[in-house]
């Protein structure tokens, strides 16, 4: 053989080596990825069995995942995956003793991991095969679709904004603000109205006295201690008569006391950790009867004072509520298969069997709501509310639809001047506080005209979806852009703090004889939502500020002062 062609040959076999060698390390890499393999193999076999059972939820996704990665027909990705895992931790080399030493010990770790990752396995599956109460279900349903919740309560909070931008317009020598002149600021008491006379009556119980002294610009006031003894009247008083209310959609009772007073009682139905359905509309819903107790503390706490005042109380089904019950109602009693005490009224949602109230076994919480003056003493007019969702399953209402509703609205009396408006946004910042999209009217006494507050009633259904803000409900505000002072003044105190809004809330609902009311996710909801508003409010004034022809002045017309 020639040099040359010797040369070729031993070329030729150096270069078949080196490929040789380089496909050994190609296949020895691969090998070490195992574990990579394995999880893409299972994140497949997931893919696979969600997508295969598209009605399945999130939970039994994971198990069909954890069947596949155990024995599944994906054998050679799922179980070779855990059999791949070995190579992850190459053998020593060299047969010494002290190699075989280390590989013993090597291979007991592999045991570990593998043991590790087949609990895993078998802890998902367990975990969501069998949830084992109807929270843990409900809970689950409101996980899954990601895109469903709106994502604010898993956003890691951003450095405090202290909105000192909001704080300079509030200032008097900021003139961020609009003095509204021509705002009707008396404010009689119905007795007044009526010509009852109060102060020399000691006598009168803590019903009569609520009544009489409401105002035409609030409810009630905190001064004087009747709100206290009121809720103590209606927490404490024995039950004398009780009725169903006719009209509304869900059971309530109209409580009689033994001193005349009257309170509206709505049942508890679910636990307090029980959140709206997923396929629930909001007319749907089932009402709480602590999101009317909590309702009404916001709006305390807030310094509405525009709701009724509510109470929690614990009453007995055979002993209170049993030997009361008339008509219709009492045939509605029933002791149910777990010997509980249940009745369910006659109403056009949730008045039967199947949705009976129940007590444990007679025990029942309920909330108290003091009644308002009947009709004849201070009848109400009642109004639809411009912002009225469509209450239909696939319809819309127009102000979802038209950008410019706002301008419709604050042109048509008695939007077009007084508190009216400010108060539609003042209430539409309640309820987007606690999430209450059921607003269809409301209402306001007859007597003190229109220049006087909304009466913030019936907040059953909110308080309903803690992960979820309801943007839409603070169309009011982002429709008209105006917001009264003090309600921003307030927000924006309780936004920085030291006491939050979630903590002025806590500290009053503190009082109630069923305390705790709120589960306890909504008070963060609470925190966040204060934030949401305000943010609306400076969007607001940025759009008036980008307006080609903005005056000033314009820039100034979203924050109002009109006394109150
Ligand atoms: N504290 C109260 N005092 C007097 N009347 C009240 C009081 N609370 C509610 N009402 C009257 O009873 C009606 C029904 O009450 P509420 O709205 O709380 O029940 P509902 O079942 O939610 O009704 P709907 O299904 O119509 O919304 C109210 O529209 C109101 O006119
Ligand atoms: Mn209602």
């Amino acid at each position: 053989m020639k040099w040359k062609e010797r040369m070729g040959l031993a070329l030729s076999g150096a270069l078949i080596g080196l490929t040789l060698l380089l496909i050994v390390d190609v296949h020895y890499r691969m090998n070490n990825d195992g574990f990579g393999r394995v999880s893409s193999g299972v994140g497949g076999a997931e893919g696979g069995a969600s997508n295969g059972a598209a009605t399945d939820n999130q939970g039994s996704g994971q198990v069909g995942s954890a069947q596949a990665a155990g024995a599944g027909g994906g054998a050679s990705a799922g179980t070779g995956g855990v059999v791949a895992a070995a190579p992850a931790i190459p053998p020593i080399g060299g047969d010494t003793a002290e190699n075989q030493y280390a590989n013993s010990k090597l291979s007991a770790a592999k045991v570990v991991i593998r043991q590790h990752r087949d609990s895993t396995i078998l802890h998902d599956k367990v975990q969501y095969a069998q949830p084992s109460n109807i929270s843990q279900i409900v809970n689950k349903n409101l996980n899954k679709p990601k895109s469903e919740d709106n994502s604010a309560a898993n956003e890691v909070e951003p450095p405090l904004d202290r909105y000192a931008d909001l704080q300079t317009m509030l200032d008097p020598k900021g003139k961020g603000y609009v003095i509204l002149d021509g705002v009707e600021r008396d404010n009689p008491t119905i007795a007044e109205l009526l010509r009852i006379e109060t102060e020399s009556r000691p006598n009168l119980t803590s019903f009569e006295r609520f009544q009489l002294l409401i105002r035409k610009q609030s409810l009630y006031s905190d001064q004087d201690g009747i709100l206290e003894n009121l809720l103590r009247s209606m927490a404490t008083e024995e039950v004398v008569h009780i009725e169903q209310k006719e009209g509304g959609t869900q059971l309530k009772l109209i409580m009689d006391f033994e001193s005349n007073g009257q309170a509206m009682f709505k049942p508890m139905r679910f636990p307090r950790e029980q959140e709206t359905l997923p396929n629930h509309f909001y007319f749907t819903d089932f009402e709480r009867h602590n999101a009317e107790i909590a309702a009404f503390h916001l709006d305390r706490v807030l310094g509405f004072k525009r709701a009724p005042p509510v109470t929690g109380r614990l009453l007995n089904i055979s002993s209170e509520i049993y030997p009361l019950a008339e008509g219709q109602l009492l045939h509605t009693f029933f002791v149910s298969p777990a010997g509980n005490i249940c009745f369910h009224g006659k109403c056009s949602y949730y008045c039967d069997t199947s949705h009976a109230i129940c007590g444990n076994p007679d025990t029942l919480e309920g909330s108290f709501a003091a009644f308002l003056p009947p009709k004849e003493a201070a009848a109400r007019k009642v109004w639809r509310h411009p912002w009225r969702r469509s209450y239909h399953k696939r319809r819309k209402a127009q102000w979802e639809v038209d950008g410019d509703y706002c301008d419709l609205i604050r042109s048509t009396p008695p939007y077009d001047r007084g508190r009216r408006l400010l108060d539609v946004v003042d209430m539409a910042i309640l309820d987007f506080l606690m999430g209450n999209m059921d607003r269809h009217h409301y209402e306001t006494f007859k007597m003190f005209g229109n220049d006087t507050f909304l009466i913030h009633l019936d907040h059953g259904r909110a308080f309903g979806r803690s992960k979820h803000d309801e943007i839409s409900i603070l169309a009011p505000l982002y429709q008209c852009c105006i917001v009264r002072k003090t309600t921003l003044e307030k927000l924006i105190n309780f936004h920085n703090g030291p006491d939050r809004l979630s903590d002025a809330l806590k500290k009053s609902l503190a009082q109630d004889p069923l305390d705790p009311i709120l589960w306890e996710p909504h008070f963060r909801s609470i925190d966040r939502r204060v934030n949401i508003i305000l943010k609306t409010v400076r969007t607001c004034i940025q759009q008036r500020k980008d307006t080609p022809n903005a005056s000033g002045e314009s820039v100034d017309e979203v924050i109002i002062d009109d006394g109150f």
